[in-house]
């Protein structure tokens, strides 16, 4: 298979969807490689390198797009890029489409093969490509979180351990999935006082016997949310529900009941945020106001530190990569059935349930299409 890697375009986005090694992997397997000059800069891997292992440089993105059968990206394409779809291209990235309607037209008029990173689900549930950037996201949280909460940055000015004889801050974490974990974690580790929520009891239980009685678990109904919202001095937004628009639990009237300078994270913003007043924001202006509630929505916080998400994120899509290299997308999916949760668009449908249930659209099965 002809297999292209490009580089990213959108603001401050580092990541590259394809390392040496990866690049090296296709080749050895008899598979053809194009890489963008440039494209690995962001995350440290030079073009020589890439060349080093098989791979051809090309200058111009178009060289790379338009001979490759499998596009293999990091973040959804942007409005300059849908002019490079064509039909039949396998195009293996995060989509984030339920967030992205113009995208989806550009796919389905292009008939590209989109295959979402995000919505593949193995059968135990679990979302292998997702993980690795939910990890690096809900620890950047806090991270990004304690920075957002200093004054001189816009926020509250509280340390989030306190020290000695003051208060601690309080964290409040809506999802207690893999983002929500592993923020918990952080914030923990940092002593603030923390407190979790999901609707999932199963998630919660879990994170009671790990943390214990450092942490609270809370069930997310409406009435807790608000309420918890109302003390909060950081509030992360970590909620999915897999292929779907977020579920906007934090509604614009419960900012009124919070803190002047207290701030909401909202990571799921990908996924069009699961809060009323979000708007996507980029790392080279990430935070705005409502309320005194100071925002920060960066839709793709892993880029912050490249080298490791880009590792992360390849170490999980490379498997999966090598199997459609190595079948075609409508073998690997019959032989690995996983990988039909994947595949958002074919051949002009939608073919994600969740994906057409948040547009109301139509959908149909891809095994009914690959048939
Ligand atoms: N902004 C960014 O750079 C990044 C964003 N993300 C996004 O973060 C979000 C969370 O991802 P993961 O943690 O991997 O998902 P996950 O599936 O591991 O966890 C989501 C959790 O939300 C819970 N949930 C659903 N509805 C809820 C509600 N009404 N109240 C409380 N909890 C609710 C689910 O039960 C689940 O436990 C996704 O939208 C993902 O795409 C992930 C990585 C980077
Ligand atoms: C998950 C995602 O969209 C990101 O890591 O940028």
């Amino acid at each position: 298979m002809r297999v292209g890697c490009v580089t990213e375009i959108k603001k401050k986005e580092y990541r590259v969807g394809l390392t040496p090694d990866n690049a090296k992997s296709y080749v050895s397997e008899g598979h053809e490689v194009r890489v963008q000059k440039g494209a690995g800069r962001g995350s440290g891997f030079a073009d020589q390198e890439y060349e080093a292992a098989g791979a051809v440089i090309v200058e111009e993105a178009r060289a790379v797009w338009d001979w490759a059968e499998m596009i293999i990206k990091v973040k959804e394409p942007l409005k300059e890029e849908y002019q490079f779809f064509h039909k039949g291209l396998i195009l293996y990235t995060y989509l984030h489409i339920a967030a992205d309607e113009p995208l989806m037209n550009a796919l389905l008029d292009a008939e590209v093969k989109g295959v979402a990173y995000e919505t593949l689900m193995e059968d135990d549930r679990s979302l292998p490509l997702l993980t690795p950037m939910s990890q690096i996201a809900g620890r950047l949280s806090v991270q990004e979180g304690a920075k957002y909460l200093e004054k001189p940055f816009g926020g509250e000015g509280i340390l989030l351990g306190g020290v000695p004889g003051t208060q601690r801050a309080k964290v409040v974490i809506l999802g207690a999935g893999t983002v929500g974990s592993n923020a918990c974690k952080i914030a923990v580790g940092m002593g603030a006082y923390t407190t979790i929520m999901d609707i999932d009891l199963m998630r919660l239980n879990y994170l009671d016997d790990i943390f214990g009685s450092r942490i609270q678990t809370l069930m997310s109904t409406d009435g807790a949310v608000r309420d918890a919202l109302a003390g909060a001095d950081l509030v992360i937004g970590s909620v999915l529900i897999p292929g779907k628009a977020a579920p906007k639990i934090i509604k614009k009237e419960y900012l009124k009941r919070m803190k002047p300078g207290s701030l909401i994270v909202d990571v799921a913003v990908d996924q069009g945020g699961c809060c009323e007043t979000t708007k996507m924001t980029y790392h080279n202006d990430p935070v705005y106001e409502v309320d005194g509630v100071v925002h920060y929505c960066v839709g793709n916080m892993p880029g912050a530190v490249p080298r490791t998400s880009t590792i992360a994120l390849t170490n999980a899509t490379i498997g999966y990569g090598r199997k459609i290299a190595e079948h075609g997308l409508e073998e690997a999916c019959r032989k690995y059935p996983s990988l039909y949760s994947a595949v958002n668009t074919y051949e002009g449908k939608i073919t994600c349930r969740a994906v057409a249930e948040s547009f109301g659209c139509s959908y149909v099965k891809p095994d009914r299409l690959m048939e």
